[in-house]
């Protein structure tokens, strides 16, 4: 059966391969409890930690070695000889403890660089032996009072940071290691375990160094609670001396000569068995594991409360498509539609942008109607010149039936224009929408690929529904040209001769041909009745038109927008090899990164919730 520990060692890594170091809320490594070791510059941290693993393996020197958080994971195991494990080293056992010294040097400066600087980004080493109780400790920078030679300024300060933002978290147990040779009220160690914990119900305090007190002294005060209270007992140590490290003294002797300091020691012999690195291991795994068995349902609760998280995150950004290829083309239909159900409420009022298109046909058109030049067209001066040259040699006896035809032609000609006009502005009404549907369709917002072929499609099928528009509109002014209302030239006749017959009964005179003896004067009068005449007729023509335009272009670009616009791209689709669908599902990689990380933490959390279930109740 696995162990408490074991069991949050294994969260634990799990959390640093997702990078959840802390630091980001309540992250799942914040509420995992912890053991940080602290302590000044050579208080003897290392070889405490050493000691407890009973092997040499931690960088050595002077100056600032340990510079990033090293989480120390150690594994009883029940027979064979010690390995290690780094996490950013995966599948590789290090059997000789020397490269693990050399590999924590290296990987130290990769983060940190030669510069001496540290980082919060801790290095996660796994100790197998069996001669190592199940338990996790965090070795952190020595805190130090002054920056040495290439060392920023502010190191002083970043390490204090550093290791305050650990020991602060109330899951910390703290590993406070004084040096006996030094007034306890002195140490860094107890200053900052005082300050983040002042009833030291989580503050381990560890003597070091008692062999190197000054003779007749002794540390039974503090060893025995009475110079610095705390809620758990004191333990001494007597770690190796540097001499004896310089001449490789080993672990296990070191050991052995530790407990017999003890046992002999005229001042610690009635607290032997409870001193010494050996015990202060036993006793921190045993510390450890009450604290993880309490904080356990918080553990759940918290683990339950991310999976609900990020299943809401995992909805609001999609969840992951289906490799098959019927499923990836249900998929882009289903985004098809969304999107024609959006685009469609533009054009229908639902949203807005539809009613520019009556915009086009209220507004636009009408003023370009007026602005047509017929005063011109149809100025007497223009009206003699074109019925003349329809003449030709013969000028027309009653009514100029050629010079009529002619100058009706050229003014319809006119209408070639804003016929034209109405097409394009209906049209980039309608890619204009294409593009607000686009972006407003929610389900597409993963899909850039996606979203772009589908405008391509929409814009191309705009595109022939405008020529389908453009050729509707000429055709309707070009039937205007085609066949004339005759019956409206009739009515104008009649019209005339009515007022004729009025006129010269009232006003005799007025029967006779325009005043005045000269051909100029009747010829002017003449040809402004044939220019009013045509003028009538156009007006007559350009009202038709003002209501068939618009409804040539409702039918071939609207409506067909509304009923169509797509249909080609379906039809392309269904065409499609697996291939090209995956890659019109493309979706932008940060979203896809984002998704994986998401997909990768849920697997955690629901791995740990169900390991904590086997282990937690057993
Ligand atoms: N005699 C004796 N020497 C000790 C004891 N503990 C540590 N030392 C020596 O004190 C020196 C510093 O010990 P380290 O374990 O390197 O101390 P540290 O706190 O890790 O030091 P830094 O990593 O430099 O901050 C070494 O030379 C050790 O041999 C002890 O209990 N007795």
């Amino acid at each position: 059966m696995e162990s408490l520990i074991g069991l949050i060692n294994k969260i634990q890594r799990a959390c640093t391969v997702l990078g959840d170091h802390g630091g980001e809320g309540m992250s799942l490594w914040e509420a995992l409890p912890s053991v940080a070791v602290v302590g000044g510059q050579s208080s003897g941290k290392s070889s405490v930690l050493e000691s407890v693993v009973g092997r040499d393996f931690l960088p050595r020197g002077s100056g600032i070695v340990t510079r990033r958080p090293l989480v120390l994971q150690l594994h009883k195991i029940e027979r064979g000889t010690d390995y290690a494990e780094f996490l950013h080293v995966p599948r590789k056992k290090f059997t000789d403890f020397a490269a693990v010294r050399k590999e924590i040097q290296d990987e130290t400066d990769r983060i940190t660089g030669k510069s001496k600087q540290i980082s919060n980004i801790p290095i996660q080493l796994s100790i197998y032996s069996p001669n190592v109780v199940d338990l996790t400790l965090i070795d952190l920078p020595g805190l130090t009072k002054v920056a040495v030679e290439g060392q920023p300024e502010t190191i002083v300060e970043d390490i204090e940071n550093m290791v305050r933002s650990y020991v602060e978290k109330p899951n910390c147990i703290i590993l406070a290691i004084s040096p006996a040779n030094q007034d306890i009220a002195t140490s860094d160690a107890i200053k900052l375990a005082r300050d983040v914990d002042p009833t030291g119900e989580r503050t381990f305090g560890v003597l070091t160094k008692l062999d190197l007190m000054d003779k007749g002294t002794n540390a039974q005060d503090v060893l025995e609670g009475r110079s610095y209270r705390l809620q758990h007992p004191w333990v001494g140590i007597v770690n190796r001396s540097q001499a004896e490290i310089n001449k490789n003294t080993d672990m296990i002797s070191a050991r052995r000569k530790e407990r017999e300091y003890f046992e002999t020691s005229p001042d610690y012999g009635h607290l032997a068995s409870k001193m010494g690195s050996e015990y202060l291991a036993k006793l921190l795994s045993k510390h450890l594991e009450s604290v993880i068995r309490q904080r356990i349902p918080s553990i759940i609760a918290l683990i339950n409360k991310n999976i609900d998280e990020l299943n809401a995150e995992l909805d609001r950004i999609g969840r992951p498509i289906a490799v098959d290829s019927g499923a990836q083309l249900y998929t882009i239909l289903e985004m098809c539609r969304a999107f024609e159900r959006v685009f469609k409420e533009h054009l229908d009022g639902g949203r807005p942008g539809g009613d520019r298109i009556y915009g086009v046909f209220d507004h636009q058109l009408p003023a370009a109607l007026k602005k047509l030049p017929f005063d011109r067209h149809l100025s007497t001066k223009n009206v003699q010149k074109v019925v003349s040259e329809a003449d030709g040699y013969q000028p027309h006896l009653i009514a100029p039936e050629q010079g009529y035809r002619r100058l009706i032609d050229g003014s319809i000609g006119f209408f070639r224009g804003p016929a034209e006009a109405s097409v394009d502005a209906v049209h980039f009404v309608l890619k204009e929408l294409v593009r607000k549907s686009i972006a407003e369709t929610e389900e597409l917002k993963r899909f850039p690929t996606l979203s772009a072929d589908i405008a391509a499609a929409a814009t191309e099928a705009l595109e022939k529904f405008r020529e389908e528009g453009r050729k509707t509109v000429l055709r309707l002014v070009d039937m205007e040209s085609s066949y004339l209302t005759v019956e409206f030239f009739r009515k104008l006749h009649a019209e005339s001769d009515r007022n004729m017959d009025r006129n010269s009964e009232k006003n005799p005179e007025k029967n006779a041909p325009p005043p005045g003896p000269n051909m100029d004067r009747y010829a002017d009068y003449h040809f402004r009745k044939i220019g009013s005449n045509v003028s009538a007729y156009i007006g007559m023509v350009c009202d038709t038109l003002k209501n068939s335009i618009p409804k040539a272009v409702v039918y071939c670009q609207v409506l067909t927008a509304k009923r169509s616009l797509l249909n080609h791209f379906y039809a392309h689709v269904g065409r499609q090899e697996k291939e090209r669908l995956g890659a019109m599902l493309d979706e932008d990689p940060q979203l896809m990164e984002r998704r994986t990380m998401i997909a990768k933490r849920l697997e955690l959390y629901k791995s740990a919730r169900d390991e904590i279930d086997a282990v937690a109740w057993k």
